[in-house]
């Protein structure tokens, strides 16, 4: 069942569009994704889910209900994370937390928060005193202590290094386990191929597509790499007939080449009939990150080579 439906929504700035036509639905119990690079219109769009913000047109409906007509039945339903600016620096975070209790009838036990997000010992320490990861603990705890059913997530991890970013990763997974919905923005592709069930990649105020990660990497001209070191060289003719192919680059004596499943077998054809062997061959998944260059660049996308695709492949091995 759709918790948040979003309906040809509009919204433009000074008479310039930035959110121009975006229609998504939010199935209860998923991590779903608002992906896009910066200034896309995400946050505008998951400000207008929230009441925050009047649409131009379209129609957003969170459990039903209007977020702007029905803001406080809204505010009731779904928690949002706010933003650093918005808490005094000398606030406790056991101030904090008691006071956004204040503002809710039937908040959450705070302590059983606190205890969820390990912020017990920290109860004493003033806000601006606390590291980045206990200050997104600390907004996760405040996003959730009304008890919604559905938490909006804008940015959150980013400034977080890499340790503190996959905790809070493993705190988001486990919200969504307790039975909230978590609508997630995110500029980083692999925190959303980590944990959004779907993502809606949003480009200059359009869903670009919308799918499982899986789905956006499946459907982009780079889903496969497949590298290797050919045991004598390789004519760029020979490679050009290949199917598929999206890009191809040579580095150090290696072939890096960026396509489908399909161009795995073509491939190893190729070298069978040539007599040429494939020294330390890797297939690998693409990252999102291809999927995503794919879905936000111009018309010359999946036709450049860059760097990704060495870089995708070094993560997938490492
Ligand atoms: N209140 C505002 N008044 C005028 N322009 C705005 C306002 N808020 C946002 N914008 C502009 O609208 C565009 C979309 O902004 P928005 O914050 O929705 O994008 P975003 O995808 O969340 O970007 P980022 O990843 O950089 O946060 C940007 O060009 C931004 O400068």
């Amino acid at each position: 069942m759709a918790i948040i439906e979003v309906s040809g929504l509009r919204k433009a700035y000074g008479g310039r569009p930035v959110v121009d036509g975006v229609s998504f639905s939010v199935e209860e119990g998923e991590i779903f994704g608002i992906l896009g690079p910066n200034g896309a219109g995400k946050t505008t769009t998951v400000e207008c889910v929230e009441g925050l913000r009047v649409p131009d047109a379209g129609t957003v409906r969170v459990a039903g209900l209007d977020p702007v007509a029905d803001h406080e039945q809204v505010t009731r339903i779904l928690g949002a994370q706010l933003q650093e600016s918005e808490l005094q620096e000398k606030l406790t975070v056991r101030e904090a937390l008691e006071l956004y209790s204040a503002f809710y009838p039937k908040p959450a036990d705070w302590r059983i928060l606190a205890e969820r997000l390990d912020l017990t010992d920290r109860l004493t320490a003033r806000f601006g005193k606390l590291s980045g990861g206990q200050k997104q603990r600390l907004f996760i705890a405040l996003a959730l202590i009304g008890n919604p059913r559905v938490v909006v997530l804008d940015e959150l991890t980013t400034g977080l290094d890499p340790r503190a970013r996959r905790d809070t990763w493993k705190l988001i997974e486990d919200v969504r386990d307790s039975g909230v919905t978590v609508l997630l923005v995110t500029h980083f592709m692999e925190e959303a191929q980590h944990l959004c069930d779907r993502v809606a990649v949003i480009n200059t105020g359009r869903v670009a597509a919308l799918d499982t990660p899986a789905g956006l990497i499946g459907r982009s001209a780079h889903s496969t790499v497949i590298s290797f070191t050919p045991s004598r060289p390789l004519g760029d003719d020979d490679l050009a007939t290949l199917p598929a192919v999206a890009t191809v680059e040579r580095k150090d004596g290696r072939l890096v080449i960026n396509g489908t499943n399909e161009t795995v077998n073509a491939v190893l054809s190729l070298l069978a009939r040539h007599g040429i062997t494939a020294q330390e061959l890797r297939v690998a998944d693409a990252t999102l990150d291809a999927a995503f260059l794919d879905l936000t660049a111009g018309p010359t996308a999946g036709l450049t080579t860059g760097p990704e695709a060495t870089a995708d492949l070094t993560q997938q091995e490492s």
